[in-house]
């Protein structure tokens, strides 16, 4: 067994533009129609097979713990900023499983560097997960290169629903999935199931958005655990249609039915939702379980203005930033 070289990417975030909930399941988990897309606020993830068995992750902060602490408004120790660098990180849970299914030896030296809040309803938890197992795959193939290619649909996408929902979700639709090469490129998909079946498809046009980000985590099992399943669902359809320019109404609505139970959870979704409606940006909702709400810019110029204007009327520590919609997956690079 030798160490491979270090291979790199940076996980993105995501938002739901819309997500209503169809049923509550006999296994606990929820019947969603959900419609997501990948933001350019990102992580950075890199890591290399070792000799020595077992994960070593070591996690810092972009650009350190102090700034984003002093962005937040809060000390330095404060559990905002906690990440676990031990089997409760997804990256760890994932590689372990990754090792196991491929009967690997040795093990992985993992470097994430977090700019995607957790507990946030960004899925950055998700998406380093699935950057982790598709960085995985690509150093077991260097240091195993009996492996066959064939097999990595079949064996990634199982053990990414198995990690968590939104998991799939960021290993992309197109080079995984085995779509033709006109379909990379995709930043947005409509989720059913508990999130893990997936159709994938092209923007007509890239959003412009501003997140924001109150300060204040939320549990997704919290949030879930107190919602309520609507007795007329709503429909994701002509958001669909919209978003891929093929509806003759030029305007859409977002929903998320997560909203309410979230808001009842964290004091601070309020004023989020509050002061990003009046920052003159439209579409304005929390994003998954929350906390982090944005709203619908019309260029990137307008988004960076309007973080800027959010940056000094929110009352309190918050990380706001200007995104774009992007594709997933990110590109990896190999040191
Ligand atoms: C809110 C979203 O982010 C929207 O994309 C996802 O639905 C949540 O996905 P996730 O964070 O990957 O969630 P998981 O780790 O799979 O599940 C966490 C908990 O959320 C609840 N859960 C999650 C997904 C789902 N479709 N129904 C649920 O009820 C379950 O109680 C579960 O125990
Ligand atoms: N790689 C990671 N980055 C950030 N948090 C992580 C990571 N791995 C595990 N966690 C844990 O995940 C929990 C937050 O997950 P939760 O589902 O509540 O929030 P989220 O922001 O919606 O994230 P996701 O959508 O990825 O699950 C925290 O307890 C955190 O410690």
């Amino acid at each position: 067994m030798t160490e491979s070289r270090w291979y790199h990417t940076s996980p993105p975030a995501k938002l739901n533009l819309f997500l209503e909930l169809l049923a509550r399941r006999e296994d606990g988990f929820h019947e969603l129609d959900t419609v997501m897309i990948a933001i350019d606020w990102r992580d950075e993830l890199r890591l290399r097979r070792t000799t020595q068995p077992g994960v070593r992750l070591s996690v810092d902060w972009i650009p350190n713990r102090a700034a984003v602490a002093n962005e937040l408004q809060v000390s330095e120790d404060d559990e905002l900023l906690f990440i676990p660098t031990d089997g409760k990180n997804l990256v760890v849970r994932v590689l372990n499983r990754l090792s196991e299914t491929l009967g690997l030896e040795g093990g992985w030296e993992v470097q994430l560097n977090k700019n995607i809040p957790s507990g946030a309803g960004m899925g950055g938890a998700s998406s380093d997960a699935a950057s982790a197992l598709q960085l995985g795959w690509e150093a077991a193939c260097e240091t195993h290169p009996e492996m066959p290619a064939s097999s990595k649909r079949e064996l990634l996408l199982p053990l990414a629903a198995e990690i968590g929902s939104d998991v799939p979700f960021f290993l992309g639709g197109a080079s995984l999935l085995g779509a033709p090469k006109s379909t990379e490129g995709i930043q947005c998909a409509r989720a059913t199931g508990r999130g893990e079946k997936l159709e994938f498809f092209p923007l007509a046009n890239p959003l412009h958005a501003v997140v924001l980000y109150p300060a204040a985590s939320v549990s997704t099992a919290k949030v879930y655990s107190r919602c309520t399943v609507p007795d007329s669902p709503r429909s994701s359809d002509d958001l669909v249609l919209a978003l891929q320019g093929m509806s003759a109404e030029t305007t859409f609505s977002l929903h998320n039915t997560l909203e309410a139970p979230a808001r009842g959870l964290s004091s601070r979704i309020d004023p989020a939702l509050e002061c990003l409606s009046k920052a003159g940006l439209t579409h304005c909702h929390m994003t998954g379980s929350g906390s982090a709400c944005f709203a619908l810019a019309d260029s990137s110029q307008q988004a960076a203005l309007a973080a800027k204007t959010l940056r000094s009327t929110f009352p309190g520590g918050a990380l706001i930033r200007p995104v774009m919609s992007c594709v997933v997956p990110s590109e990896i690079h190999i040191a």
